[in-house]
């Protein structure tokens, strides 16, 4: 068992995107000629940790992965962004998850999602993550794995009084009430929110009053991301939520904003942890801001050294 210390630990999902672009999508039993094909690193759990990692903590992955070439190929990815891999397990009873889209000049698309051995990960691979997990900072979680394996690393985090950060995508309408109450910090988008409130969440307007609903259900606090409009932040109960609005960019990619923000969210809890969770978000609007301004998913994502010093 290693015991090193990580700042941030994310337990989550890898996917490797096999992207193909064509003038249309094909119909069923047809076959097509596309122009482009490339292969991406993706999976909202490591999108978060590398998003993390490029700004500087000290972050370690916990997956799963199958032991095939996507598999070894995204531990690499891992690696090179300074990611642990100390936790990252491969199984040979499934294929590393896989997202196979098809885009077509319209810039619409069609997307088969296999989460293969992101669903295996479980609590055997959580408790060796124990000595390691009592010691990090931060610990993040999402659903694209079995939410009863993320919950359980909810609830290890608190019990250990590691900050949690737990983000419910993709969302399902039956959430298990516990997650709640198990994250200190309950970040979403407007159509997460929507769908775990009931509430539309249109506006800003709207967002706050969903804030109020996701809070009361006892979470630390919550944060609703608004895309261009940047975010709503409510802080404690008894409290009103802030909008925090973002910078006007050029958007040419909008692909992982969200993961960008709670990755970054992620380095600030850790390495800032006395700032107001407001400024927090003011600044991971920021960085989340940069990676809407070029394609791809993390290959959007910015480092450290391409930010303004005042974000640090
Ligand atoms: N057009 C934009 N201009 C500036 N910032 C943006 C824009 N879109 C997104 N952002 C930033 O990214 C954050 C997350 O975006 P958003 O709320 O769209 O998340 P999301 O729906 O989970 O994203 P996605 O599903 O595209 O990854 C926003 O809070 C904001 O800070
Ligand atoms: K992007």
């Amino acid at each position: 068992m290693t015991e090193e210390a990580f700042d941030v630990l994310v337990v989550g999902s890898c996917m490797t995107d096999l992207v193909s672009q064509a003038p249309r999508l094909p119909k069923a039993g047809e076959t097509i000629h596309g122009h482009k094909f490339f292969i991406g690193f993706g999976g909202k759990g490591a999108n978060q940790c590398v998003q993390a990692a490029r700004l500087g903590a000290k972050t370690a992955m916990v997956c799963k992965v199958g032991k095939d070439f996507f598999g070894d190929s995204y531990i690499q990815n891992f690696k090179d962004n300074g990611v642990h891999t100390d936790f990252v397990g491969q199984t040979s009873e499934a294929a590393t998850g896989a997202a196979s889209i098809i885009v077509n000049d319209a810039g619409e698309n069609a997307i088969v999602i296999v989460a293969g051995a992101n669903m295996l990960l479980n609590n055997e691979d959580l408790q060796k993550t124990l000595p390691s997990l009592i010691h990090a900072k931060v610990l993040v979680c999402q659903l694209e794995i079995s939410p009863k394996t993320s919950l359980q690393a909810l609830q290890m985090a608190r019990e250990s009084k590691v900050k949690t950060v737990f983000n419910p995508a993709p969302a399902i309408p039956d959430l298990d009430p516990e997650f709640y109450r198990v994250s200190d910090v309950f970040c979403c988008n407007e159509s997460e929110a929507e769908l775990l409130t009931g509430f539309s969440v249109a506006s800003v307007e709207e967002a706050h009053r969903a804030a109020q609903e996701l809070l009361r259900r006892g979470c630390g606090s919550v944060i609703i991301t608004l895309g261009p409009q940047g975010c709503v932040v409510l802080e404690a109960q008894g409290s009103a939520s802030k909008h925090i609005p973002t910078t006007a960019v050029t958007a040419v990619d909008t692909t992982g904003a969200g993961d960008s923000f709670i990755g970054a969210l992620a380095f600030y809890m850790a390495y800032h942890p006395t700032i107001p969770l407001e400024e927090m978000a003011r600044r991971a609007n920021k960085v989340s801001g940069v990676s809407v301004q070029a394609v791809g998913t993390q290959t959007s994502f910015p480092f450290k050294k391409d930010l303004p010093p005042e974000l640090f």
